[in-house]
């Protein structure tokens, strides 16, 4: 059975091929794709105003005869749903209609074209899939195109497709315009958190930020497909673009998935992994989700804003309560763990440096804390020569994630958001690793 490589991913079907073939035909889609008890999950649906995630208004934050109350908002935001809608954000109107027609007619290319720009192995750039580790894997109705975008001279221009013409200055001006926004919401985050703006900005200083750009064709099974599998964003703030009119972002909130009515000209705004440690828990990183329509395609652009590549990231010293009441966040290196660790988010971004090669075990390895981060955030993916000692990273990954279902089980229905983070995250982390070394297959995978 073929098995990716540490943070590669299987080759698998073109997904709007793959549409463009099923959709015509009267033939059942594959069944790798089929997933009837994910995508029959309860939804609640964000019509009704007190399901829907809060909007926020720039221009009220920057007025000072309302930021207050704004900026309260804000946080309450980031507290209660992890997620909001952004409006009067300053980014021009035609920047945003020129990248979303460029991305638009990227997707719109025939296959070849596209494949031009083809993910390389051990690289998350470009089109393609990420994630898929095993012939058995459930997957994904959607296509990828990832980019770093930001410090710009990290970019990798083989990987900027060349048509239409425009794209690469659409794509530049999007990416620094979206910055400018960031800058502006972590500014108003850190004076609700009751801390230092510049020392926040300092902590996302340069700027990293990089794009994922999803097309999800329509599916005449739509409503046993899913378009992009639960996760949490594992960067400090996402900034989504729902780049056309079709809606399919779903969060979870209280243990339901809830709908989300992408305003038009809005942009949603997300709290990352890495928000949530600096803000000590306070700001939630929500797990979320994409599903598909059954006539028409949707694609959306995803810009996650990361720290800045050494920063050690834990809680604000600020926000670290240190009493028994409070279960404060521990503090971890980013640029040591981030790269070792599981989603093409980040990987991408922290490419394991040699002198960060070493030290896979947890720095804190209570179960509290497991359970909050995930295994994956403690033990990292090796690079090809440390593949023999993966073995025993693997069996410790698998009795502690044991271990913490078990603890959390016991803990009861309190602990049920932990437990389907844990969940989540050790899926996630094991994305990445060289199954061989795995021995069978994971039970806990799909
Ligand atoms: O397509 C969407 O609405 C969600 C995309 C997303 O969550 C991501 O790219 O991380
Ligand atoms: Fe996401």
């Amino acid at each position: 059975m073929a098995h990716a490589e540490a943070g590669g991913s299987l080759a698998v079907p073109n997904v709007q091929a793959l549409a463009e073939t099923y959709n015509r035909s009267d033939e059942q889609i594959p069944g790798r794709y089929i997933r009837d008890e994910e995508a029959a999950e309860e939804v609640i649906v964000d019509h009704d105003i007190s399901s829907a995630i809060p909007i926020i208004d720039v221009n009220k934050l920057l007025d000072p005869q309302s930021s207050k109350e704004e900026c309260a908002k804000l946080g309450s935001a980031c507290k209660h749903w992890g997620f909001f809608q952004v409006i009067n954000h300053g980014v021009p109107n035609e920047v945003i209609c020129n990248f979303r027609n460029d991305i638009t007619e990227f997707f719109k290319q025939p296959l070849e074209a596209k494949m031009a720009y083809s993910m390389i192995p051990g690289n998350l750039q470009g089109y393609g899939q990420h994630f898929v580790v095993s012939e058995n894997q459930k997957l994904d109705w959607a296509d990828l195109f990832g980019l770093v975008l930001r410090p710009i001279d990290s970019r990798d221009m083989r990987f900027w497709p060349s048509h239409p013409p425009s794209f690469r200055n659409s794509v530049d001006r999007y990416s620094s315009e979206a910055a400018k926004l960031v800058s502006c919401l972590l500014k108003f985050l850190a004076v609700d958190m009751g801390v230092e703006p510049e020392s926040f900005l300092e902590i996302f200083r340069g700027q990293p930020q990089s794009m994922r750009m999803t097309y999800y064709p329509p599916c005449k099974q739509a409503s046993k497909v899913v378009g992009l599998s639960p996760h949490t964003d594992r960067m400090g703030l996402t900034l989504l673009l729902q780049a056309n009119d079709v809606q399919g972002l779903q969060i979870r909130k209280d243990g339901k998935w809830v709908a989300i009515n992408a305003l038009d000209g809005a942009f949603i705004v997300n709290v990352g992994d890495t928000l949530e440690i600096l803000s000590n828990g306070r700001y939630k990183s929500i797990e979320h989700r994409a599903m598909v329509h059954p006539t028409r395609e949707r694609m959306s652009a995803a810009l996650f804003h990361a720290v800045y590549l050494d920063a050690t990231v834990g809680p604000l010293p600020e926000l670290v309560k240190n009493d028994a009441q409070h279960q404060d966040f521990p503090k971890t290196e980013l640029g040591k763990l981030s790269g070792k660790t599981s989603t093409a988010s980040s990987a991408w971004w922290n490419p394991v440096s040699p002198e960060k090669k070493q030290d896979f075990l947890p720095v804190d390895s209570s179960w509290r804390s497991i359970a909050k981060h995930g295994v994956r955030r403690r033990i990292g993916v090796p690079l090809d020569e440390e593949r023999d000692s993966i073995g025993d990273h693997a069996s410790f990954a698998h009795v502690m994630r044991a271990l913490c279902l078990l603890l959390l089980l016991l803990a009861g229905p309190g602990l049920q958001r932990e437990r389907q983070r844990l969940h989540t995250d050790t899926r996630m982390f094991m994305c990445d690793l060289p199954l061989p070394a795995y021995g069978p297959a994971l039970p806990f995978w799909d």
